[in-house]
């Protein structure tokens, strides 16, 4: 058995001491004057060196029993000449003889492949951390050789959205084209890819270990949307390292509450000058391991609380299949999205990402199979209760197209097809109705989704016009959210009461939730966004 990797002895660590706290040793050369000797003799470089170890010890021997990590900050040894690296490397020496802490080197490094491999043997060899800080930005060939081949049981946290004010430059920047994902949150989900690529490629030497993660993400705790938005995007077992209390100012409960997973943990919380300015570090690392817990009592009694709900709902095949689809067309997306109402919802759901082929052939068939499953849509000889699929315009003209077909393909259900234009034609066939004939037929609409209802009404009305009799709506997903706090109808329960006809979905946020209970892929954590979403909002 070789030695465990990096992330478990975090993971071992914490547990044994209930702490999640990572003591930050940065001997600002402001701090050093009470470590400075008189009887020093040598330049002044060598002075400083010989009093930043003495700061180092002197935090170390007063801290380790509340922390399960040191980061030492590169920068501040390189500064102190060639006899930086040297003073690092014996503090390095000291918390491995006279603790039972990881060390986690912040170097912050980032460069092509073959001089990461130069920088990954100095941490590693050289320097004899078990964990480093990496910047991303020059992609997996760059962050590859810290973890993969003789590193394999070495870990890296990756800069995702730092704690300083600079984050919001580049790392907060819109890359999608609806501006729905930020840079980084794209580092966050690569991170989750990231580390399992370098599993597959080098699985852990540790044949006792259960594969842990190889890397893991850097978000300031000054940002706790920002780590809301992280931990969803890289799921539960990705750690994340979380700077920017104290010094910085940022809010240690509200970075707990957002960043830690749904088992209280998963984060690793690092302080510098909080701890060393403080007038006794050892009692500023037992009162911040102890705000940490209480964060972490918080979350769990909240999981709790989410977890014992009553609100369990049937999920049919095609309507899983239809769940894990969208999410692999990126038509479904958990996180934290702002919605025209004002609400943030766990998820986001936009039907205009279904663009390829493969995609559109199961939305039909996830259509017709909703269709078909449905008592209001089907009598009781199984038949269908509509003879026209009508498509409004624009967004509903495929979809009507694809579910037509689909019911034919699927179930041998020949029905006509007919849409609307936007715009009358004055020539050719002319009007605004194209297709079948609708006149005296019983119609199905067919729609995504159903916001305000507007659509749908006027096809409705649009419809009676021409003597045709609408019978149903069958759309893609339910929000199943109440219009407002006041209102306890849902949009497609109110178009359902004022137009007496039935709206039915391949699925609703019920299924959503029960989709979340069953998968391994998302954590407790999008789980509980979603359950607290639908406790608020749904109907
Ligand atoms: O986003 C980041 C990444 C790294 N750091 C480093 O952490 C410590 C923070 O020091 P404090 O004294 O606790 O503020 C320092 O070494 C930074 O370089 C960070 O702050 N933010």
């Amino acid at each position: 058995m070789t030695h465990p990797s990096f992330f478990t002895l975090l993971s071992n660590r914490s547990q044994s001491i209930n702490s999640l706290l990572c003591v930050g040793l940065d001997p600002h050369k402001s701090e050093l004057a009470p470590f400075l000797t008189n009887n020093d003799t040598t330049d002044e470089d060598s002075a400083l060196c010989t009093a930043a170890y003495s700061f180092c010890i002197h935090l170390i021997s007063t801290t380790h029993p509340h922390c399960i990590a040191y980061k030492p900050n590169a920068a501040f040894f390189e500064c102190l000449g060639h006899q930086g690296l040297a003073t690092l490397k014996r503090v390095v020496d000291y918390i491995h003889q006279e603790t039972a802490c990881v060390v986690l080197l912040d170097v912050k490094r980032g460069d092509i492949g073959s001089t990461a491999e130069a920088y990954a043997m100095a941490c590693y060899e050289g320097l004899e951390g078990e964990g480093v800080t990496l910047s991303p930005l020059m992609g997996w060939d760059s962050v590859e050789p810290f973890v993969t081949g003789k590193y394999a049981n070495k870990g890296a946290f990756i800069l995702c959205k730092t704690s300083n004010p600079g984050s919001n430059d580049l790392l907060a920047t819109p890359i999608s084209d609806n501006n729905q994902i930020s840079l980084y949150e794209k580092i966050a989900t690569l991170c989750k890819e990231w580390s399992q690529k370098a599993a597959s490629i080098t699985p852990s030497p540790n044949t006792q270990e259960n594969e842990p993660p190889r890397l893991g993400l850097v978000v300031g705790a000054t940002d706790p949307t920002a780590l809301s938005k992280a931990r969803a995007a890289a799921g539960p077992n990705i750690w994340i390292l979380a700077p920017g209390v104290g010094a910085q100012g940022g809010d240690l409960d509200a970075a707990c509450m957002a960043g830690l997973n749904d088992e209280g943990t998963g984060m690793l919380i690092p302080v510098s000058r909080g701890i060393s300015r403080a007038k006794d570090p050892g009692l500023e690392a037992k009162r911040l391991k102890e705000g940490i817990n209480a964060a972490r009592e918080k979350v769990l009694a909240k999981r709790k609380a989410v977890t014992s709900d009553d609100t369990s709902a049937s999920i049919a095949p095609y309507q899983k299949d239809f769940i894990e689809f969208s999410l692999e067309e990126n038509v479904l997306r958990f996180g934290s999205f702002v919605l025209k109402s004002g609400r943030t919802s766990p998820y986001f759901f936009n039907a205009g990402l279904f663009s390829s082929g493969s995609a559109l052939f199961k939305l039909g068939k996830a259509y017709a199979a909703s269709i078909m499953a449905s008592d209001e849509l089907v009598d009781t000889n199984g038949k269908v209760t509509f003879d026209i699929v009508f498509g409004p315009a624009y967004k509903g003209i495929s979809l009507g197209a694809l579910v037509c077909s689909a019911l034919y393909a699927d179930y041998g259900i020949d029905s006509g097809f007919a849409y609307n234009r936007k715009e009358a034609k004055d020539h050719g066939e002319g009007g605004i109705l194209v297709g079948a004939s609708i006149a005296n037929k019983r119609i199905l609409i067919v729609d995504d989704v159903i916001t305000a209802g507007t659509a749908i009404r006027e096809s409705f009305d649009l419809l009676k016009e021409c003597n045709a009799t609408p019978v149903g709506v069958s759309i893609a997903l339910d929000r199943a959210e109440k219009r407002s706090l006041d209102d306890p109808l849902s949009a497609v329960q109110a178009v359902a009461r004022d137009l007496e006809i039935p709206v039915v979905s391949i699925v609703a946020l019920p299924q959503l939730q029960e989709f979340l209970r069953n998968s391994a892929n998302y954590g407790d954590d999008v789980l509980r966004q979603v359950s607290e979403y639908r406790s608020q909002y749904g109907v």
